[in-house]
């Protein structure tokens, strides 16, 4: 090992060991990569460069607790990489569950709706995933539209994805292939992580004293936003299961369960009853 790999190693085995995050090493080297203007696997194959000045303060920003995606202003979901920043939430690893199961349905939806989009998150994801498609995305957030439309545009995908400012879909009138949507779902007295309850915004987290407050609203708009033989994907925390199907089932609608690749609940793939 050459002596400029050597203090790489080094630099960033003591960055991580400043981090109270179970993925400090990546975290270290994530910030390393974004301080050298490369990607970390380029700094993995070659580990045998100067440490950049900068690098210093990104350690100080994030032993802060400040999330890492903030810091690098970008983060990879399903096949995108989004821009990120205050004001959105990080892209969770956990929502691809959502069009895991939409796959698994089998699901080649034309026409798709997200609500809560955040950053684009999921509807651009799915517009990456399925070409055909067209789909519109709702954020009560102005600063999570402006990144969602940043992001459609840089992804080339803006002529296939609208994003428009609502009330979740108070002012929508059609019925939707796909519906997907993960709603914020944490009760108020939840216990969070600083990294989450002090930097990510509270109108992406928090939903009432249980938690269950956007599903009752969801709920209600669900039956008439899912077209025939179409289906919704809806995230829910992990101990939310029987709560938000027994909602959605006096709604008339039927919920199938899907986990996480943690083995936890995660997703329910909702379609109209049959019966109905
Ligand atoms: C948990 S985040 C999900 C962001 C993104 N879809 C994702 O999966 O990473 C919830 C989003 O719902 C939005 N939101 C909260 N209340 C809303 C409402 N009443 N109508 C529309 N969007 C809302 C928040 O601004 C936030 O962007």
């Amino acid at each position: 090992m050459t002596d400029l790999a050597r203090t790489m190693h080094a630099t960033l085995a003591a960055a991580a060991a400043r981090f109270a995050s179970p993925t400090a090493r990546l975290d270290a080297e994530l910030l390393m990569a974004h301080a050298l203007g490369i990607e970390r696997t380029q700094l993995l194959l070659d580990p045998a460069r100067v440490v950049p000045p900068g690098f210093a303060a990104l350690v100080e920003r994030r032993a802060a607790h400040e999330p890492v995606a903030y810091i690098t202003g970008r983060r990879g979901f399903w096949t995108i990489e989004l821009a990120v920043g205050p004001g959105v939430l990080v892209p969770r690893p956990d929502s691809e569950t959502l069009l895991t199961a939409a796959l698994a349905r089998g699901a080649t939806p034309r026409t798709i709706l997200d609500l809560g989009t955040g950053p684009g998150t999921l509807l651009l994801a799915a517009l990456d995933e399925w070409p055909q498609a067209r789909g519109l995305g709702i954020d009560r957030s102005p600063v999570a539209l402006d990144y969602a439309r940043a992001n459609a545009a840089r992804l080339g995908l803006a002529s296939r994805a609208g994003f428009v400012r609502g009330d979740w879909a108070a002012a929508v009138d059609a019925a939707f292939d796909l519906v997907l949507a993960n709603p914020p779902y944490i009760g108020s007295d939840e216990p969070l992580p600083d990294e989450v309850r002090a930097h990510e915004p509270a109108a992406a987290l928090f939903a009432g004293a249980d938690g269950l407050d956007d599903y009752r609203i969801l709920a209600r708009q669900l039956p008439r936003l899912i077209a025939a033989r179409g289906c919704a994907a809806v995230e829910i925390g992990h101990r939310q299961a029987a709560a938000v199907a027994a909602l959605f089932a006096a709604a008339g609608l039927t919920a199938t369960l899907h986990r996480d690749l943690g083995g936890r609940d995660r997703c329910l793939l909702v379609e109209q009853d049959a019966a109905a």
